[in-house]
């Protein structure tokens, strides 16, 4: 079975310990003891946890139902999140997610993130409704609900200008900026300006369907010199040539193995090449490793389609909100954002032999995905 541990180093001689909530699977125990037999290091707080005899070392069983729920369990489609022995167990235990203070003391309580065409816009929305959550909108575009971009480049007075955006008062408030799923900087920049204050929702849609949605979004829009005219098949072909390239480049095996998930991690500017943005299992990895699970919400974007106040209902939850009659979260949830156009052109049609390439290159990650996630119902 897989489950959550927390885990916790002590060190005698300084009498200093170091804990962190560490999601693995019950087999990778042996793994986790054996790799303490290497020194750590912990450089922000200058401890070195030394090898056993003088260090020992304690895991305890998180449960759903725990007194400190790293795991969120929510329907059965939700978040679950356990780790795999590809997220270097060394990065997650010399992170101390319990104690660290934020730097910045004005944090969006709610990060929404991505993935790009999931349905965050809608998301946003329904949760502006709420009567203790404020959404705020951008004045000058893309489109309400997506609220100003959170960077992982802000210096600290930048931060000022863009946490003064936001409410203080007592209301809830997020931001919405759908790139920080995929920007591989942002997870330790969040955490490092918001410590454990800010949750984060992510929305993952089955990846073919994301991206054919980005290309008509982009068409209708002309963006990145896309038209009317633009072929969905010639962009297909394109950006699986480029992103072929861009693994070679960069001396990334061709065999595309989830497990090599580091080597996928930065390849590309963010929202450069759709392809990348819908490797799920390679961004929430690097999001697992650098920020905390139990401050993460994961949510099947068809499931939130098919079952919306339900889920939102279940978002509410996790984020602390009180919940809303059924009549009201169906009120809320009665219009659809940020929906594509219905009638596409023949060109913009998705040909069975393209989602058979992009499904080729997508299908080992979604398995991690489902693996990760035990989503064993999805079949994307
Ligand atoms: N409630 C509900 N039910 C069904 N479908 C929904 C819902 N909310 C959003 N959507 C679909 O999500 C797509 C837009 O996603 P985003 O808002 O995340 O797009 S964006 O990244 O902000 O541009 C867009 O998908 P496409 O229509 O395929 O483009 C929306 O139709």
């Amino acid at each position: 079975f897989q489950s959550i541990y927390k885990v916790t180093l002590n060190n005698p001689d300084t009498n200093c310990s170091l804990q962190c909530d560490c999601p693995l699977s019950s087999n990778q125990t042996t793994d986790l003891q054996s790799s303490t037999s290497s020194a750590y290091e912990v450089s922000s707080s200058a401890i070195n946890f030394v090898p056993p005899g003088s260090s020992s070392f304690s895991l305890d069983h998180y449960t759903a139902s725990g007194r400190r729920t790293t795991l969120t369990r929510l329907g059965t489609d939700l978040a679950t999140l356990s780790l795999k022995d590809s997220c270097p167990p060394e990065s997650l235990m010399l992170k101390d997610w319990t104690n660290i203070r934020p730097v910045h003391s004005s944090c969006p309580a709610v990060f929404i993130i991505g993935a790009r065409k999931g349905g965050t816009t809608s998301l946003y929305q329904y949760l502006s409704h709420h009567p203790d959550f404020e959404g705020i909108h951008l004045e000058d575009g893309p489109s309400a609900g997506e609220t100003f971009h959170f960077s992982a480049r802000y210096s600290t007075e930048n931060w000022k200008t863009y946490a003064s955006r936001f409410p203080k008062a007592s209301v809830m408030t997020g931001d919405a900026s759908v790139g920080n799923f995929i920007n591989c900087n942002v997870p330790s920049r969040l955490f490092e300006s918001c410590g454990n204050f800010s949750k984060v929702l992510i929305l993952l849609r089955n990846p073919i369907n994301r991206y054919v949605s980005n290309f008509l979004m982009r068409a209708r829009f002309k963006k990145k010199h896309y038209s009317n005219n633009t072929g969905l098949s010639t962009v297909i072909n394109l950006e699986i040539d480029s992103f072929y390239n861009t693994l070679l480049k960069k001396g990334v095996s061709l065999s595309l193995s989830p497990d090599k998930w580091e080597q996928f991690q930065c390849l590309y500017k963010p929202a450069e090449n759709m392809l990348f943005e819908g490797l799920y299992y390679i961004h929430l990895m690097n999001w697992l490793c650098n920020y905390p699970g139990s401050n993460m919400l994961i949510i099947n974007s068809e499931e939130f389609y098919k079952n919306t106040t339900f889920i939102l209902q279940q978002v509410y939850q996790f984020l602390g909100l009180s919940p809303l009659s059924e009549s009201s979260r169906e009120l809320v949830t009665s219009f659809i954002f940020n929906k594509g156009g219905n009638r596409l052109l023949p060109h913009q049609m998705l040909l069975p032999n393209d989602r058979k390439k992009l499904s080729h290159i997508f299908r080992p990650f979604n398995n991690e995905l489902f693996k990760l996630l035990e989503w064993n119902d999805v079949s994307w």
